[in-house]
């Protein structure tokens, strides 16, 4: 049926019932891409503890059947040049409803500017989620890493992050800035012969239902404030716009109330709704992490903030995420490739493991997630590190990559 897929001869499709819930069989197919870079060496580490965890918790009475599909350098070499994103992959990661990916190369020169970001583009995965925390144990530049305890709502689709430019003296470029300077009076491009030209799209449709995603998830969670982080005094209707449309959302549909002297708001539920310039957010989240909270930003700045958030709680080799749509949930690590590093079993899997964590939590195997938070505790606590953990700890014992898996399903309880 595919040309390059190979189906699972055992397993069932997830799917999606009428409240837009899921039904997950006890034998789920799961899609995963391998990745680039150091996709060759988390990727199988991830699967192998998952598949751990799986049959520790369940006793056989439940199997991932995972399922490669194929994107980015791996799928060029097999679907031909150029083909760095199959139409057969977007319809089985749509069709499969839940899947996991491991990093890809941003091809330079290609024909395509950014695979990760197409996908979320193509299957309109609007909601980028990192939760931040802190695991006892783990070496962090600031003191009271367990303050900070952050859950980023990027917004995925739009702002320019979407990628609409041109280079400076392309004729594409040349022929805008006339535009903007014949007929809209532009008159700060201040060197319009040799400037590139990108534009920031920013939607109140896009910004209302991202906004709703990180207000619903406090709610459910129980956390204690919502933050919108954006630079809307700069960029006046774009950025600016998503704070105000962020905030008549919280007041239209949930309920919220001016606070005294407004613009901050709260929920009839005590939450708080409040925000905060970019900027100042980056230096408070150093000084006072404990002030924040959930966070629903923009593209660029949620892109900037996860690597910052990260490196306060021990580094991108251990910051998990999730791209999600109504229906789709696409997990991967919040880091890229690390190229130097491919092939030499030597990175943290961490990242991605707990990006599989927040997968089986999203499929309702809340007992395989806990127990995969567990072992992550345990291992790391007992200071089983590998190289990035190690080289800012005392007394660790480094291991590689697969002997990360390795100590983490030693570890289940
Ligand atoms: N979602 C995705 O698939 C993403 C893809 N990319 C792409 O990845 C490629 C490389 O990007 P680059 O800017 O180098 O960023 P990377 O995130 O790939 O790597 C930057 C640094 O982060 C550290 N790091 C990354 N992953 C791990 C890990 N698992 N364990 C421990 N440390 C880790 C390493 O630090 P150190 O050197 O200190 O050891 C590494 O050199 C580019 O093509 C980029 O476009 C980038 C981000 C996301
Ligand atoms: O697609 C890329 O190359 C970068 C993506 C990225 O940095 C991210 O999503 O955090
Ligand atoms: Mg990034």
């Amino acid at each position: 049926m595919y040309q390059h897929i190979a189906v699972p001869v055992t397993g069932e499709k997830i799917l999606v019932d009428s409240h837009g819930g899921l039904d997950v069989p006890d034998q789920p197919i799961i899609p995963f891409i391998e990745g680039d870079g150091i996709g060759v060496d988390i990727t199988p580490v991830m699967k192998n503890v998952v598949d751990a965890v799986v049959a520790k918790c369940y006793a056989g009475g439940r199997k991932i059947s995972w399922m490669e599909v194929y994107a980015g350098e791996k799928s060029v070499r097999m679907y031909g040049p150029d083909v760095w994103l199959p139409e057969e992959t977007l319809q089985v990661l749509r069709d499969y409803v839940v899947s996991i990916k491991g990093p890809l190369t941003t091809p330079v020169g290609g024909g395509i500017r950014s695979i990760n970001v197409a996908m979320r583009q193509q299957l309109d995965l609007y909601v980028c989620l990192r939760p931040v925390r802190w695991f006892t144990g783990v070496p962090s530049p600031v003191r009271e890493p367990h303050k900070t305890d952050m859950v980023i709502f990027r917004e995925n689709s739009e702002d320019i992050y979407a990628g609409i430019e041109w280079p400076a003296e392309s004729p594409e470029a040349r022929k805008l800035i006339a535009f903007l300077q014949q007929e809209m009076n532009v008159t700060s491009i201040r060197f319009p012969e040799t400037s590139g030209i990108g534009i920031k799209a920013v939607s109140r449709e896009g910004t209302e239902r991202l906004v709703r995603k990180a207000v619903q998830y406090a709610m459910d969670n129980q956390r204690r404030s919502v933050t919108l982080v954006h630079k809307g005094n700069i960029m006046k209707y774009t950025e600016g716009a998503f704070k105000s449309w962020g905030y008549d959302l919280c007041r239209r549909e949930f309920g919220a109330e001016l606070l005294e002297g407004g613009p901050w708001m709260r929920l009839p539920n005590g939450i708080v709704i409040k925000d905060v310039i970019a900027d100042a957010f980056l230096q408070q989240i150093l000084l006072r992490p404990a002030e924040y909270d959930v966070i629903a930003t923009l593209n660029l700045n949620g892109d900037y903030i996860s690597d910052a958030l990260a490196a306060q709680v021990g580094g991108i080799g251990i910051a998990p995420g999730a791209n999600l749509s109504d229906t789709v949930a696409l997990f991967e690590a919040t880091h890229g490739t690390a190229p130097k590093y491919a092939g030499k079993d030597y990175v943290n899997p961490g990242s991605l493991i707990l990006s599989a964590e927040m997968m089986l939590r999203h499929m309702g195997w809340v007992e395989a997630a806990d127990a995969l938070i567990h072992t992550m505790e345990k291992t790391i606590k007992a200071k089983t590190v590998t190289y990035d953990f190690a080289r800012l700890m005392e007394g660790a014992q480094q291991v590689s990559c697969s002997g990360f898996g390795a100590a983490l399903i030693a570890n289940l309880a």
